[in-house]
């Protein structure tokens, strides 16, 4: 962990870089948490040009951080200076929702973005780029982002549904008063949203030194099936009643996990929760970006297979792909209008 690392610094933007999230996620990433303790970095930060003065101050407090694996920080409103051969690229700047709103009800304002930002991606990141969209409504812009990016391989898009992969490892942790690294294999499936289908029927949780089924921990099907649904589908907007401003230091956090697990690959007999472009597994449609369980190895993603679904199940998974397809639907024709 020093600055006489001999890897080749790897170049990271991250867009919406003077807001909220990215203040949380800048240090981490710096710090050597995400991409390792020897991995040097360049930061290419993308902000609107009047949030300028803004980064400047941003990119002054990474240089205060005196890190050693920090190589370069540098801040632009230009998508091509932002994504110029890039290996990862966060895509965090859009517009929050507010109290009230639900997350689709961000889709006019935000998707004009990635199809511009898809446009540049394109022609100017590498072609092996990893690629994790942060910004609402998370699924469907990833659809857009990676739509107008056709050149960059399907399989490294990805967006974010691992805060609420560990807001469902919270809450069973919660339950039982264990530690949330003790609960594994939850998944969250679909859509970022308030559709989405927490599920923990192939979960375990680590109680007394003994893996056990989470039903059979809980002991309480109903609140399984019932509160602690809807309590994950709705954390986000429970977040922003509370703080009148949405999740930011565990969306940076989740964002970590993400990352990290896709660098360097999950643990055995063990998945974690992404938005990836379906394949057609689980019967979902070909092309929209759907959580699903992932296992990672050597960077290369695989959608868990086998998995039993019950009609129960089956029911609340139609239920959150019904509202990918909606959104995606709008999205193409929000992009196509002008
Ligand atoms: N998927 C998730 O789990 C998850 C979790 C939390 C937040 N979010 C979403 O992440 C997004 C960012 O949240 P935040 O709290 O950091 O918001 P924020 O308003 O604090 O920051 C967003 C930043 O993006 C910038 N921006 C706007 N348009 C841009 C563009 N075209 N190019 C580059 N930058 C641009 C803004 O100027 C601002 O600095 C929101 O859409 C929010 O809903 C998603
Ligand atoms: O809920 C939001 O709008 C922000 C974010 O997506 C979250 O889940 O906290």
């Amino acid at each position: 962990m020093s600055s006489s690392s001999t890897k080749e610094p790897i170049r990271i933007v991250i867009t919406g870089a003077a807001g909220q999230i990215a203040y949380s996620l800048i240090h981490q990433i710096c710090n050597g948490d995400v991409f390792g303790k020897d991995q040097p970095v360049i930061l290419h930060l993308l902000d609107i040009t009047p949030m300028m003065g803004v980064l400047q101050g941003v990119v002054m407090e990474i240089e205060d951080t005196s890190l050693p694996l920090v190589k370069g920080a540098i801040p632009t409103d230009s998508e091509e200076t932002a994504f110029k051969d890039v290996d990862v690229a966060l895509f965090v700047g859009a517009m929050p929702r507010k109290e009230g709103m639900e997350r689709k009800d961000l889709l006019n304002a935000n998707v004009k973005i990635f199809k511009s930002q898809g446009t540049a991606l394109d022609k100017f990141a590498k072609k092996s780029v990893k690629v994790l969209v942060v910004g609402n409504p998370a699924n469907t812009n990833c659809y857009i982002l990676a739509h107008y990016a056709p050149s960059i391989p399907r399989e490294n898009f990805s967006c974010l549904t691992r805060l609420d992969h560990n807001r469902a490892k919270a809450q069973i942790a919660n339950r039982l008063k264990v530690s949330p690294e003790n609960v594994k294999n939850v998944i969250i499936w679909g859509n970022h949203s308030s559709t989405q289908f927490p599920d923990v029927r192939s979960a375990t949780v680590n109680v007394n030194g003994k893996d056990t089924p989470v039903y059979d921990a809980i002991k309480d099907d109903n609140w399984l099936k019932n509160d602690f649904i809807s309590t994950v589908q709705k954390r986000g907007a429970a977040v922003i009643a509370a703080r009148k401003l949405s999740s930011a230091m565990s969306a940076a956090k989740a964002i970590c996990d993400h990352m990290r697990d896709w660098w360097n690959g999950t643990k055995d007999n063990e998945w974690v929760s992404m938005g990836v472009i379906s394949d057609g597994s689980y019967d979902i449609e070909k092309g929209l970006v759907f959580s699903y369980p992932i296992q990672i190895k050597d960077g290369k993603i695989s959608i868990v297979q086998g998995l039993k679904i019950d009609d129960w199940s089956r029911e609340m998974i139609e239920k959150t792909q019904k509202e990918l397809v909606e959104e995606k639907n709008d999205a193409v024709k929000a992009t196509t209008s002008d």
